[in-house]
């Protein structure tokens, strides 16, 4: 590589691991990838990490892809971290966590959600707001659990962060928050560009301990602190952006913001499984959350999560001794096998309290046939979702030009080939399945490179043409499975609320 050429570091601080992707700031060209697991405690609800094993994670991420590139670290000239959304980081004195962070997936906040959704004027006016109604996942209501359940250390805290925004203060020594993940607290106005001072009042929460919002179109938070430098063996000099959540990240990476709204919605298939799409109105759905985009100029980015997706289908494989590829589709010839895979309570459709359930079991049931149900379960349900996201947008999904859109598969799962056969069968869609793996860490690296250079991070992706990748021609849409899931959810619905 020339001495003159630049590369950027983008860092995936995501549920599971960090990623962070050296990257050729001018062609795209993804060089390494430096990888570190996190720790995820809890049982019953719970789900917790402590945040110093993600900054130390992507310490070793980061020196890793630095290496494995093979680039001198004088040619690294930004870095952005892309997050997990919604986790509740308290500081406490110094700048460290008063405690393990509350994350995106832990149900325990659901009766402060109900509560704070019946506030306000109701779950309309909530997402007429601030674009989403709190669920136990938005951090408003994990904010609201703290207060009731461990007051002393909601009392003490001096700071309130975002997972991807505390990463950023360590490397940067600057609490700044961007539009994107600010608008999966609860308290950030969609609407406004701003915190929400009522809702901020009825938390409870000091706008004093919030991070200052990024302007419109700033990615840049500053430059390396000198412990950051020293930790990542990398310049002070090196531009740090304000970063933003995992899925505006992987929005920025498919080159979504910009023209082309809603030509491809985007499923991602991770610890989470996601729909989304970039689009210039402001959908405020009950069912979905109304993100902002990370630009904060007017793109909203409407998302369905759903909280049982890869690690789901992962633990049913794991506790029928199969590998994950070692499914048939639930349909057999037993009749037809359904499987919930609620096994973290669900949050798309809203059943905090939900767990797994599996129908149609007979004697001659296949082992594989269980696995492929769980897949089918989990798909069915994100697609669920990609439904209310179409209609919320004020497409009809069942019109040929919206049914026939494909659809971009992203995360983990896109690498599996039961995962990708399953999305084509119940979703009747063609897919791209873009062929750089690591999209959110890409969009965290033209985040990097927008504060290094001042360009505009979505017209960066496109150009490095980081979305693209093999298309899969549609499948004849699995009515039967479709139908049989459908049936057994809406009967099961009374069991799976309580
Ligand atoms: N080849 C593969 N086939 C199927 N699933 C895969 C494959 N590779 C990774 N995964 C799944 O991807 C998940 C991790 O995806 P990722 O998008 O990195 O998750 P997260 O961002 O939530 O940490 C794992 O739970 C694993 O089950
Ligand atoms: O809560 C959401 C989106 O609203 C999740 O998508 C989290 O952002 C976690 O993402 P992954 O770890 O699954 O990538």
């Amino acid at each position: 590589m020339p001495a003159s050429r630049s590369v950027v570091i983008g860092v995936d601080s995501s549920t599971q691991s960090t990623k962070a992707a050296a990257v050729d700031a001018d062609t795209g060209a993804l060089l390494a990838v430096g990888r570190a697991p996190h720790t995820v405690t809890g049982t019953a609800g719970a789900r917790e990490s402590d945040p110093e094993e993600w900054w130390t994670a992507l310490v070793t991420a980061v020196r890793s892809a630095v290496r494995d590139a093979d680039v001198p670290a004088a040619s690294v000239t930004g870095i952005a971290v892309a997050g997990q959304q919604h986790g509740l980081v308290t500081l406490g004195a110094g700048g460290r966590p008063l405690r393990p962070a509350l994350l995106w997936n832990d149900t325990r906040s659901a009766p402060q959600a109900a509560a704070l959704a019946a506030r306000l004027g109701g779950p309309e006016a909530w997402a007429a707001r601030t674009g989403s109604v709190p669920v136990a996942s938005m951090t408003a209501a994990k904010w609201q659990w703290l207060r009731e359940h461990e007051p002393e250390r909601a009392d003490a805290a001096t700071g309130v962060r975002l997972p991807h925004d505390h990463l950023t203060e360590r490397l940067s020594g600057t609490a700044v928050t961007d539009p994107g993940d600010a608008s999966g607290t609860c308290w950030y106005g969609t609407a406004t560009g701003a915190y929400d001072r009522e809702v901020l009042d009825l938390l409870g929460l000091d706008p004093a301990l919030l991070p200052a919002l990024a302007p419109t179109g700033a990615t840049r938070a500053g430059t390396l602190a000198p412990a950051a430098a020293e930790a990542l063996g990398l310049p002070r000099t090196v531009a740090v952006a304000a970063g933003t959540g995992d899925n505006m990240a992987a929005a920025v990476g498919l080159g979504l913001g910009g023209a082309g709204l809603l030509d491809h919605p985007v499923v991602s298939l991770g610890t989470s499984g996601t729909v989304f799409a970039a689009t210039r109105v402001r959908p405020a759905a009950p069912g979905l959350a109304g993100f902002a985009a990370t630009d904060g100029a007017g793109t909203y980015l409407p998302l369905g999560c759903t909280l049982n997706c890869t690690l789901a289908v992962d633990r049913f494989a794991a506790l029928l001794g199969l590998d994950r590829e070692d499914a048939v589709p639930g349909g057999g010839d037993g009749g037809g096998v359904v499987v919930l895979p609620y096994l973290d309570g669900e949050r798309t459709p809203d059943l905090p309290h939900a767990a797994g359930l599996v129908t149609g079991l007979r004697h001659d049931t296949d082992p594989r046939a269980v696995l492929g149900a769980a897949y089918e379960g989990a798909a069915f349900t994100v697609l669920r979702a990609l439904g209310e996201l179409l209609a919320a947008c004020g497409l009809d999904p069942a019109a040929p030009d919206v049914r026939d859109r494909p659809l971009r598969l992203i995360g983990g799962g896109a690498r599996g080939r039961f995962w990708t056969d399953t999305v084509r069968r119940l979703s009747g869609r063609p897919l791209v399945v873009p062929a750089a793996g690591e999209l959110v860490a890409l969009g965290a690296a033209a985040l990097a490179a927008g504060a290094a250079t001042g360009s505009d991070p979505v017209a960066l992706a496109t150009a490095w043409g980081t979305g693209a990748g093999e298309v899969l021609p549609a499948l004849p849409r699995d009515e039967e499975t479709w139908d049989r899931i459908a049936g057994v959810l809406t009967a099961a619905t009374p069991t799976l609320l309580s």
